[in-house]
């Protein structure tokens, strides 16, 4: 029989043969300082503690302990099922293990977090500013279904240095998207994956759980220019806009500029839908005002783009808004160039109608 121990992404493809294509296996650190471009040995730390939170939290979700954790916070009361936005106690856990690595790194001068009201402020000198969903799709754990992080990295504005810590906080945490230098997001799934961009390219690395290496299996990722998926919660028909519903019924009769019938997938957890979407190409949407510009829209729509494709919020390029708080919302298609630039040819895709959905 096959021992876990004994398996690794080298026994699997063989000694000689390698995904990143040439004769070594690449790990995502040594593709930071000479596999890929040079970042600069404060980012490469940044992502030496920022991967080991990560696969600390891909121990952690795929715990045996999980359905009692959440049986006994049920009990507690905290994120119980009427309130699906109450953060769970696996988010919360996840949120603290990020933040207790990038303390360390030393190379974080602030964290904003989905899960915190408010940005914490870490270390002065720090050179970076890292902005995180620690745990997204956390309401599909009991099922096992797949979970990720997200994060993206600004450089402290040190103009700002002189004033009070609390408004440097939420001014650094603030930026625009296209200051980023560098996001990534982490799926929890059959694989654990890191996902990558620096500013020249997507690049995908997946853990070797025998080494405990991010092995780079995905260079250079390009978004197909058109996909035929699409990935939406469906259910919300009939809340959604006269054009969003016109987008869908076309491209699902094979009626649209590509004339194919897609199909649908939808797993309701972002990174999984947005992973499925980088790899094979069209829209993974959520038109709703629910998706958070400054964790999730920003980053994805760096990696999105780093890959040739496009984040929108129906209108306007995701990078080009100006967040003006923390945990604003909004509407977010990413997606192929293509694909969404003929949604947003519809004109009337942003779902203003926003019940408190149940489910
Ligand atoms: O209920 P909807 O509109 O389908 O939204 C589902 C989306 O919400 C998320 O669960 C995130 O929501 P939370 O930040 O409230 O956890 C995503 O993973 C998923 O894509």
């Amino acid at each position: 029989m096959a021992s876990f121990v004994g398996f690794s992404v080298k026994s699997q493809l063989g000694t000689s043969a390698t995904a990143a294509g040439d004769n070594e296996f690449c790990t995502l650190i040594e593709h930071m300082g000479k596999g890929g471009i040079d970042v600069g040995d404060d980012l490469v730390l940044l992502f030496t503690h920022m991967q080991y939170a990560c696969k600390r939290i891909a121990a952690l979700v795929a715990s045996p302990f999980n359905s009692s954790l959440s049986q006994q916070s049920k009990i507690a009361g905290v994120g119980s099922g009427t309130d699906r936005d109450a953060p769970k106690p696996l988010d919360i856990v996840s949120n603290e293990i990020i933040l207790a690595s990038l303390q360390k790194s030393g190379k974080v001068a602030v964290m904003a977090s989905e899960e915190d009201d408010a940005p914490i402020w870490i270390n002065d000198d720090g050179p970076f500013v890292v902005v995180t969903d620690p745990l997204d799709g956390s309401r599909n754990i009991d099922a096992s279904i797949p979970t990720g992080t997200i994060f993206g990295v600004y450089k402290r504005l040190v103009e700002l240095d002189h004033l009070p810590q609390e408004e440097r906080a939420t001014l650094n945490s603030l930026q625009s998207g296209t200051k980023l230098v560098a996001a990534g997001y982490v799926l929890y799934s059959s694989a654990t994956i890191l996902c990558a961009s620096f500013g020249s390219g997507t690049h995908a690395f997946t853990l070797d759980h025998s080494t405990g290496d991010f092995i780079l299996t995905h260079p250079d990722i390009k978004i197909p220019p058109r996909g035929q998926i699409y990935s939406v919660n469906d259910a919300r028909y009939f809340d959604w806009p006269e054009g969003l519903r016109q987008y869908i019924d076309t491209v699902r009769q094979g009626k649209g500029r590509y004339p194919k019938k897609y199909s649908a997938r939808y797993i309701c957890s972002l990174v999984a839908d947005f992973h499925r979407t980088l790899l094979y190409g069209g829209i993974a949407m959520n038109p709703r005002h629910h998706l958070r510009l400054v964790y999730e829209a920003n980053p994805l729509s760096f990696l999105v783009e780093q890959a040739g494709g496009r984040g929108s919020d129906g209108k306007v390029r995701i990078l080009s808004i100006q967040p003006v708080k923390l945990h604003q919302r909004l509407p977010l298609f990413l997606g192929s160039l293509e694909d969404i630039e003929e949604l947003e040819s519809y004109g009337n895709v942003q779902q203003k109608l926003n019940p408190g959905y149940e489910v």
